[in-house]
């Protein structure tokens, strides 16, 4: 088929690839200088890495290695995104040939569970996160952990994010991306987390119409590819545009001014987008001697939906971006000049910008108000929605287990475990609704929930009918949550996504059920005051709306009014007029004298002045303006008697 005709290394070369001859520690840590000696760094073949066989990392084929490693297991948790905003999992590949020629089989971690690994150096440390990955956890497994959730919170209406962390060669690609030769529908099992997630949001948004039909409705996806080099941003769809800026507006939010949006249908749309955004990226980088692992990429894709209930119209956008960041290795300090070192200083700035980034929201977490310098580069700038904003945000970091990455490993667990204290706040300012919210939840934790764009329209009638169903649904909530009303029979496995009005029955990892957790009240009674929140919100949201257009009726009522008032005076102008002539036609014809004429002509104009004088009166503003001079005379008045006694 012409569109997955393009050799893979194309692909490859869309989202990374390795120059070793820089590979050192990252910018966080300058200590370690890490080699990888299989891995060659030929400027033309950087681009091919993944394509060309013998460019490959090679791994162990020894049965008793693999067979020594301990597999935990790897579930995902279908309520985990109810009540958070950031999800990291750590993914740990298995040990390449040359790492095993170089080290043996000696590792610098140690997985102690689904959720904990140790980093075996000097002094040992230990590590939790929201899930460890180990060499064993496929593809398939990863995207129905993380991908699959992803695109529900999409659907959902949130802003989604999942981002590559980790040194060059540790396998951000590998996940994001993987293996997409052949491209078929039926994927390779290498195949990685984009692919598989576009297939999956396509087959929801089909399931979505099917179901939904009477609502009519309709969706529309557009997607953009960009990459940052060098702190400029680069149009992977469109290469003829360089150096795009990052602008922030009401309407827009934060977006690159001038990227080009593709409309797209289907799974083999993006991916045609893909390998578009990587051809064009090959041609560039072949102009601007640049390899992959040092630019970062983002892939983003606008989920917008609409439907019609109730006389009233729901608008729901998502934006959903996928970024496979630079290497995070630290660059060579010495040797490295001109281009490179620019290139070097350039990566080193976004990356410790986005772990300052960090940093600062963990202390904001904390109750410590910091300034975020997000605008500091360019990554930070375009992600701030996902890091800080009302996104939720899953952050892959790649390890290698290998002794002689160890330095390495260690400074991506130590990134990822910052990331894991980040609980996205508000963005917007505090208003009396939330104000109302704090009230509602004594301890907060809702004021760090991510939230739907859904916006809604439609006439008086049909909103006013859409608050009341909104005021029983959360006085019904309400109730629930007081604990008036347990629902046992939900405890099985659907899932309502907050803010989406349909559920998604959760297969589960292999269509297994994992056990619900002993807590299970809690996290329903949290699951409720999610709900509230949400309708809390679009009670607000309609408030407000029905507000702005009763203000908008009775403001047009007052305009006809005038409006009729005015032709009632021009009408009654004409007849005059009208009389007028026929009065001159008369005094021509001899009818009757001027004189006569004349003082008719002095009567009407009198009434014609009265009819005039009526109008001003009416006139609101000039009433405004007369009521307004009255009150400063009555002012003046009083003034100058205190002053005179
Ligand atoms: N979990 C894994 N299982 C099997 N192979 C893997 C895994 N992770 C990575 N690899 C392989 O390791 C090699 C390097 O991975 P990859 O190219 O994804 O690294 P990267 O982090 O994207 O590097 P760069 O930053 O240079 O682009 C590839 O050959 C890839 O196929």
């Amino acid at each position: 088929m012409p569109l997955f005709s393009e050799p893979p290394s194309v692909i490859k070369s869309t989202f990374g690839s390795l120059d070793q001859s820089t590979v050192a520690a990252t910018p966080m840590d300058t200590t370690a200088v890490m080699t990888m000696s299989s891995v060659k760094s030929t400027p033309n073949l950087r681009l091919f890495k993944s394509a060309a066989k013998d460019n490959r990392i090679e791994f162990s084929e020894n049965k008793d290695v693999v067979e020594s490693i301990r597999s935990f297991e790897f579930n995902e948790d279908p309520s985990f995104w109810k009540d958070h905003n950031v999800q990291v999992i750590i993914r740990i590949r298995p040990l390449s040939s040359s790492e095993i020629s170089l080290q043996g089989h000696g590792k610098c971690v140690r997985q102690e569970s689904s959720q904990t690994i140790t980093w075996t150096g000097h002094p040992e440390s230990r590590f939790t996160f929201d899930m460890v990955a180990d060499e064993n956890v496929t593809q398939e497994m990863l995207f129905k952990a993380a991908g699959v959730p992803m695109v529900e919170n999409c659907m959902g209406g949130y802003n989604s994010c999942v981002f590559a962390y980790g040194q060059t060669g540790s396998g951000k690609t590998h996940t994001m991306l993987g293996d997409i030769e052949g491209g078929t529908r039926r994927h390779s099992v290498n195949c990685g987390m984009t692919p598989r997630v576009f297939e999956y949001l396509f087959s929801r948004i089909q399931k979505e119409r099917e179901a939904r039909r009477e609502e009519n409705i309709k969706f529309t996806c557009r997607c953009s590819f960009l990459e940052i080099y060098n702190e400029q941003i680069l149009d992977l769809l469109n290469p003829s545009s360089v150096n795009l800026q990052i602008r922030e507006d009401i309407k827009k939010g934060i977006h690159v001014e001038d990227l080009t949006e593709i409309e797209v249908t289907s799974a083999r749309d993006v991916m045609q987008q893909l390998l578009q955004g990587a051809a064009n990226r090959k041609v560039a980088a072949t102009n601007m001697n640049r390899a992959s692992s040092r630019s970062h990429s983002v892939f983003t894709c606008v989920i917008e939906s609409k439907w019609e209930s109730q006389g009233v119209t729901h608008h729901r956008f998502a934006r959903f971006n996928l970024v496979d960041l630079a290497g995070s290795e630290r660059q060579k300090s010495s040797g490295a000049e001109g281009e490179r070192l620019k290139e070097a200083t350039n990566i080193n700035k976004s990356l410790s910008t986005l772990g300052l980034v960090i940093m600062n929201l963990v202390s904001i977490s904390n109750g410590k108000s910091h300034h975020v310098p997000y605008r500091d580069s360019k990554l930070t700038f375009l992600l701030q929605d996902s890091l800080g904003g009302n996104a939720k945000t899953c952050i892959i970091a790649n390890i290698s287990p290998s002794s002689c990455c160890s330095l390495e490993t260690l400074s991506t667990l130590k990134f990822a475990q910052r990331a894991k204290y980040i609980k996205n706040h508000f963005s917007l300012p505090i208003t009396e609704y939330k104000l109302e919210l704090f009230s509602f939840c004594p301890d907060n934790h809702l004021l760090s929930q991510a939230f739907v764009n859904e916006d809604a329209s439609g006439d008086v009638l049909a909103m006013r009918i859409q608050i009341q169903n909104l005021k029983k649904e959360v006085a019904r909530l309400r109730s629930m949550a007081d604990g008036g009303a347990e629902n046992h029979e939900n405890d099985g496995w659907t899932v309502a996504f907050p803010g989406s009005p349909t559920s998604v029955k959760w297969e589960g990892l292999h269509g297994l059920s994992s056990p619900l957790t002993a807590d299970k009240r809690m996290s329903k009674k949290k699951d409720y005051e999610v709900a509230l929140v949400g309708a809390f919100r679009r009670e607000n949201d309609k408030d407000i709306a029905l507000h702005a257009l009763t203000a908008e009726i009775q403001a047009a009522m007052q305009l006809t009014k005038q409006r009729e008032d005015e032709i009632q005076g021009l009408k009654m102008r004409l007849r005059f007029r009208e009389a007028a002539v026929k009065r001159l036609e008369s005094v021509a014809s001899g009818k009757i004298s001027a004189e006569i004429h004349l003082l008719k002509e002095k009567e009407e104009h009198l009434k014609e002045i009265e009819v005039l004088r009526n109008q001003v009166d009416r006139n609101q503003e000039v009433t405004r303006f007369a009521m307004e001079n009255l009150r400063l005379k009555e002012e003046i008045r009083r003034h100058v008697i205190s002053v005179l006694f």
